[in-house]
């Protein structure tokens, strides 16, 4: 790709993705890699600036992670956050150690506006800070650029070898100004000119797609979700019918959804297959009551399913993925983390069916990101802005076992809440929202009569990024109606109830 391009190098911090995702909004072209990549690597990659993380750890310990210090030698700026500003101290010689006073949180910052970072700004402005190590001594040939009442250098910069850095995280939003130190940065101190657009971006898809597909065949496993969604949009545009798309209704998708699905794929220029695999899917699921192994038989039954039809295809050279940039992320430079639940989709997906090759046009995209690029291809809003559906779908929300009669239930009585939702304009405000079919009967009455019927869960979170998030706080008014409505139009719910955990320490999905 021909753009211009920031590194940010990652040190473990928490908001590594968020540091590139700022770059990329102000329109320069942004990857995070890992601290151990080769200096050579970054060299080729030709940056015009460079961006060190935070992380957990303390610069002037020796286990600590380090960076090659010829990276100060490739004539590119450099700036460090947090880990990555005292690290950049502790290589130029200055004097790293635990603070006597750490900081945390909203800190009131005193700033030297001469500073090209800090042109145009107030003298004044209020930081995130989260630190317990600081820069007590600046190294040779550095000045302090910024303090506050506790930490002396909050930012130091040696202009001459166009070395910056902050104490504090000017990523995130609570930093006041923090997006215009950003920008000031990369286009007062690396000359950015801001070259990264989702059109251009648009264009050199379809152009490398066209070349690497060539006139081969592609097969696509569709879920209909935005990132195989897009996926397919963009597939179609490069190499409209030699696209195969494939979606296994597995019978745990939502009320009509499936059919929805055919409609508009269907009615694409693509090769389009819906598999109606229901049966297959309750039958294996009978009697099953374990989350993990629902979840287990329901992500080994898509590959089944997904590789009978791959075969009916005859060859295809090309396996298209809606991988998107935080699940590269995620999985490239994370480290060890406990399996709480299996996320199961086409996953391992087919051993024997011969591909030649994976192709993942939107591996470099975060999620607002493949949204936009989605608008811009033509798909249909409702579509764009789907909220995640997990690839086992109404399994893991009817808990328990799952029978077709239960994922009825489910699927009207959800079909009614994120109606009542839409109406009252609250679903806008939510990141994620569904009904789940507790296992539990409890009693009732009705018109003098006893019930004994099934308690529904409403769930409704807010959150950036699905790894933490809030309950949403959801008006009375409008659970009231939304529970009137369920109770009074779904036989076999007797009892509604809202879940107001927070994640961690639930999941967002129960099961
Ligand atoms: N019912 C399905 N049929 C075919 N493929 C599926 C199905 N469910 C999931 N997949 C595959 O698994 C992948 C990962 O699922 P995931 O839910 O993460 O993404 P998505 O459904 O495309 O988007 P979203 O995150 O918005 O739901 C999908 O991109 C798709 O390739
Ligand atoms: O593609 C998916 N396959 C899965 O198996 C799966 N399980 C959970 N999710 C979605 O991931 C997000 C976090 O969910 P949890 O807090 O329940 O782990 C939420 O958005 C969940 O809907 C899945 N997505
Ligand atoms: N957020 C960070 O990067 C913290 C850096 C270092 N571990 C400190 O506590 O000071
Ligand atoms: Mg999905």
């Amino acid at each position: 790709m021909e753009n211009q391009l920031v590194l940010v190098i990652d040190f473990g911090g928490q908001y590594n993705q968020l540091i590139a995702r700022r770059v990329r909004d102000l329109g320069v072209f942004c990857e995070v890699i890992s601290s151990t990549t080769p200096i050579e690597e970054i060299r080729a990659k030709n940056p015009v600036g460079i961006i060190f993380t935070g992380g957990p750890n303390s610069a002037y310990l020796p286990e600590s992670p380090k960076i090659d210090p010829a990276v100060y030698e490739l004539g590119v700026p450099v700036l460090g956050i947090c880990y990555g500003a005292q690290l950049m101290a502790h290589m130029f010689g200055g004097t790293v150690e635990a603070a006597p006073v750490g900081e945390f949180g909203k800190t009131t910052t005193y700033f030297d506006t001469s500073a090209p970072m800090f042109a145009g700004l107030p003298a004044e402005n209020i930081v995130w800070m989260s630190h317990v190590d600081y820069i007590s001594q600046v190294p040779q040939g550095f000045t302090i650029t910024a303090h506050t009442d506790n930490c002396p250098v909050a930012a130091m910069q040696d202009e001459s070898r166009k070395l910056y850095a902050v104490q504090f995280h000017l990523e995130v939003n609570h930093t006041q100004n923090g997006n215009d130190m950003l920008k000031n940065f990369l286009y007062q101190v690396c000359g950015c000119v801001g070259d990264w657009s989702m059109e251009n971006y648009c264009e050199i898809a379809i152009e490398q797609l066209r070349q690497k597909i060539g006139d081969k065949k592609v097969l696509l496993a569709l879920s209909g979700g935005v990132d195989s969604s897009v996926c397919a949009a963009l597939l179609s545009k490069a190499v409209g019918r030699q696209l195969y798309c494939i979606f296994v209704d597995h019978g745990l998708m939502r009320y009509k959804e499936g059919d929805e699905i055919e409609e508009i794929f269907g009615n694409m220029d693509v090769n389009f297959r819906r598999v109606n695999a229901q049966d297959r899917y309750f039958a294996k699921l009978k009697g099953v009551t374990d989350p993990e192994q629902k979840r287990k038989i329901i992500g080994e039954e898509f590959i089944r399913v997904f590789e009978e039809e791959a075969k009916k295809v005859g060859k295809v050279d090309f396996l298209a993925q809606g991988t998107i940039y935080p699940d590269v992320v995620e999985s490239g430079l994370g480290g060890q983390s406990a399996v709480i639940k299996s996320h199961h989709n086409v996953g391992g997906l087919p051993d024997h069916v011969d591909f030649e090759d994976i192709v993942e046009p939107l591996n470099l995209l975060f999620k607002d990101e493949t949204r936009r690029l989605g608008t811009l291809l033509g798909l249909p809003d409702f579509l764009v802005w789907r909220q995640p559906f997990p690839g086992p779908g109404l399994g893991i929300r009817v808990m328990g076992e799952v029978t077709p009669e239960k994922v009825a239930l489910l699927q009207k009585a959800d079909f009614i809440y994120r109606e009542e939702l839409a109406k009252a304009g609250v679903d806008k405000g939510l990141s994620q929202y569904f009904a789940v079919l507790t296992n539990q009967r409890s009693v009732g009455v009705v018109g003098d009569f006893r019930t004994y019927d099934y308690t529904l869960a409403l769930r409704a979170v807010t959150t950036d990024d699905f790894m933490t998030a809030d309950f949403a706080r959801i008006p009375y008014d409008v659970l009231e109606k939304i529970s009137s409505r369920i109770i009074g139009e779904v036989q076999g719910i007797g009892r509604m109830v809202y879940d107001i955990t927070t994640k961690p320490p639930a999941t967002i999905e129960w099961e």
